[in-house]
């Protein structure tokens, strides 16, 4: 479901909450109405002039009251609301003319309807549906019908802008209210989104050394794997072990061996930095690289500098001295070597070792 269908479910439910209390009011206001013009002496009568005096006199009171519920409480309105009253002020403008124009051509009933074309027009317009706009339209109609009996100007002023106004309250608070409400379960969700993107990433971060765990390297692996297949991109991988760590252990202790760990990572990491490649701790003192879009002369390359870059410098926590790493690399440059590509590596990390340890040995 997308943010506007999300939108106009929430209208509904709110709709047919805020119609039955409309129709509630409106019926209640019309009892009153027609009770109330029962008594009236039938000599009063109404004209444009004193609709134009009341309609303006009401609409300052309502603007006035806006003012004050919007200094009150500033969330009760929403931001445009001195555009919406402007519009319903246009509207009953409009309408106002109608009502007056069907009374000087003594109807009664071409008021209330010319008022419910109006409603149906703005209610398309602002894209609500036709039920909706019923809802709406009816009480509205039915009760304006029963307020032309009224000879007062001053009460039919009133209780006619009592009753648009309402329609247009109802209609813009529900909406306001129904954007917060989605707004703020996008935000939840996004949250949530954000929570377990997270979660995943961390499952797959080594927490020593923080690079991709063998959980991580799966993720990456099986990328490389697939652009190699798909798009022919040959991809390299490349296994560095530390050499003699289980005598670093052993000699300066474990959290020493982990310094290393995290010295060595961190040094891999640099090398790697203008190639597109991975780093994941595979095994205990083990690390392996995908490079990406690889070549002999990159993978060479890029065990050449990890080689150098780590016999640089001395570790204090092992007393001042260099480590080194043996590395082992093969090229995969098409599908069907590409389930054999991690034990090519380790054969060639084996064949390393062979020749005397802090060296690299690439097969293709
Ligand atoms: N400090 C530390 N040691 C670890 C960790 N994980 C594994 N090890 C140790 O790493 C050592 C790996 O030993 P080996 O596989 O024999 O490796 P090696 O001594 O480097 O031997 P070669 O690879 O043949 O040079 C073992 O002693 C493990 O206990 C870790 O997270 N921290």
């Amino acid at each position: 479901m997308n943010y506007d269908d999300a939108i106009d479910e929430e209208r509904r439910k709110m709709v047919s909450l805020s119609g039955a209390w409309f129709i509630i009011v409106t019926l209640t206001l019309s009892s009153f109405v027609l009770f109330y013009s029962y008594f009236l002496d039938d000599n009063q009568h109404i004209t444009a002039n004193s609709y134009s005096k009341y309609f303006a006199l009401t609409y300052i009171l309502f603007i006035g009251t806006l003012w004050v519920v919007r200094t009150l409480n500033p969330f009760y309105l929403d931001k445009n609301w001195m555009r919406n009253a402007s519009i319903l002020i246009f509207i009953n403008g409009i309408i106002w003319g109608g009502i007056v124009f069907c009374y000087v051509m003594e109807s009664r009933l071409l008021g209330p309807v010319f008022l419910c074309v109006i409603i149906l027009f703005c209610g398309i317009v602002s894209g609500y549906s036709l039920t909706l706009i019923g809802i709406y339209s009816l009480p509205i109609f039915s009760s304006l019908l029963i307020s032309t009996y009224l000879k007062d100007g001053l009460l039919h002023s009133l209780y006619m802008c009592i009753i648009l106004s309402g329609v247009w309250f109802i209609i813009k608070t529900s909406d306001s209210l129904i954007k917060k409400r989605i707004n703020k379960e996008i935000a939840t969700s996004l949250i949530l989104e954000k929570k377990a993107f997270n979660a995943c990433h961390n499952a797959q971060i080594d927490y020593l050394t923080g690079v991709f765990n063998r959980r991580g390297f799966e993720v990456e692996f099986k990328k490389a794997v697939s652009e190699c297949v798909i798009e022919q991109k040959p991809f390299a991988i490349i296994l560095v072990d530390i050499d003699y760590f289980k005598k670093i252990n052993d000699t300066f202790g474990h959290v020493a061996g982990d310094e290393c760990l995290i010295a060595v990572a961190d040094k891999i990491q640099k090398c790697l930095k203008f190639f597109v490649s991975s780093i994941s701790r595979y095994g205990g003192d083990e690390f392996i690289i995908i490079v990406n879009e690889a070549t002999s002369e990159k993978v060479e390359m890029i065990c050449n500098n990890i080689k150098n870059s780590i016999n640089e410098n001395s570790l204090k926590s092992i007393g001042d001295k260099c480590i080194s790493v043996t590395q082992g690399a093969a090229i995969c440059d098409n599908a069907r070597s590409v389930n054999d590509i991690i034990s090519c590596a380790d054969s060639a990390l084996y064949e390393a070792k062979q020749n005397g340890r802090n060296c690299y040995q690439v097969v293709e």
